[in-house]
């Protein structure tokens, strides 16, 4: 028998080590699974970047199989997903860490949360918090929400869209990425059914004039309230907000319902 390490084993702090070239999460989330860096698009995230701490790791290698999902392009039957139970489900897009999605799973056990990151670390942490508070309205899928949208989900088959502090973009000349824009609306609006609620928040103010304006502008939706939202008390505080209020920024919501 061999004593070289593998792609498996695992150090006394629960890091794994590796051989080179062997994947980091043997049976973890796929690298780019759908080629989205191949795509002549313009993306609205940074490259994934971060440490994997050994408890993430461990989340990610033990519970990808059966929480994770892929973003590669194969059509996702959402009843079947979330273990045959018919919950509504929404979709929630730049977790970040998922301590705010893991909160809002808790408190709402009959409403199932499929959460898009690219961010490894985060992905890990929501596994292990799913894990340790028996949360099991949780999902986690690793790639591009454009993709997801796009290629993997039906027509009219998510009751929510959740986008709590995206990445703001303030560079003029970075503008284009943000992913809040008629046409990401346009794509997201399809494959919401009706009644579905979309919300967003913001602590970069011309960014939430402009999720106003272009959510405002989709014909498929009305906002639920006259401009900008009152914070609902359910939106638990979330790493960016907090970061954001530290600075002095001024956070809004925007809610708006599918037609
Ligand atoms: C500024 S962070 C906010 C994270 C978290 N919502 C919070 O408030 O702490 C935005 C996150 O959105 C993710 N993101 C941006 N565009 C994305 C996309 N198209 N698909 C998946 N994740 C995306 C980024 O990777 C990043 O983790």
């Amino acid at each position: 028998m061999s004593t070289s390490p593998t792609a498996t084993d695992t150090t006394a702090d629960g890091n794994r080590s590796r051989t080179a070239g062997a994947p980091m999460f043997p049976d973890g989330p796929a690298a780019d699974p759908a080629g989205s860096h191949h795509e002549r698009r313009i993306r609205s995230f940074h490259p994934r970047r971060g440490r994997v701490t050994g408890a993430q790791a461990d989340a990610i290698n033990r519970l990808w199989p059966a929480w994770g999902v892929d973003i590669d392009g194969t059509p996702l039957d959402l009843t079947a997903l979330f273990g045959g139970t018919g919950i509504p489900v929404v979709l929630e897009i730049g977790f970040g860490m998922g301590d705010a999605t893991a909160r809002m799973a808790a408190a709402d056990p009959s409403t199932g949360i499929l959460a898009v990151d690219v961010h490894t670390p985060g992905q890990g942490n929501l596994l292990h918090l799913a894990e340790r508070d028996g949360l099991d309205n949780v999902r986690v899928a690793n790639g591009d929400a454009v993709i997801l949208l796009r290629d993997m989900l039906p027509p009219d088959s998510l009751a929510g869209l959740r986008v709590y502090f995206p990445d703001p973009w303030p560079k003029a000349r970075h503008h284009k990425r943000r992913l809040i824009q008629p046409d990401f609306v346009r794509l997201a609006v399809s494959r919401l059914a009706p009644g579905a609620v979309v919300h967003c928040a913001t602590d970069w103010e011309p960014y939430a004039e402009q999720m106003l304006d272009v959510l405002s502008a989709e014909p498929a939706l009305r906002n639920a309230h006259d401009g900008f939202a009152p914070r609902p008390d359910w939106r638990p505080m979330t790493k960016f907000e907090r970061q954001g209020l530290a600075k002095g920024h001024v956070v809004h919501d925007v809610i708006f319902v599918r037609r």
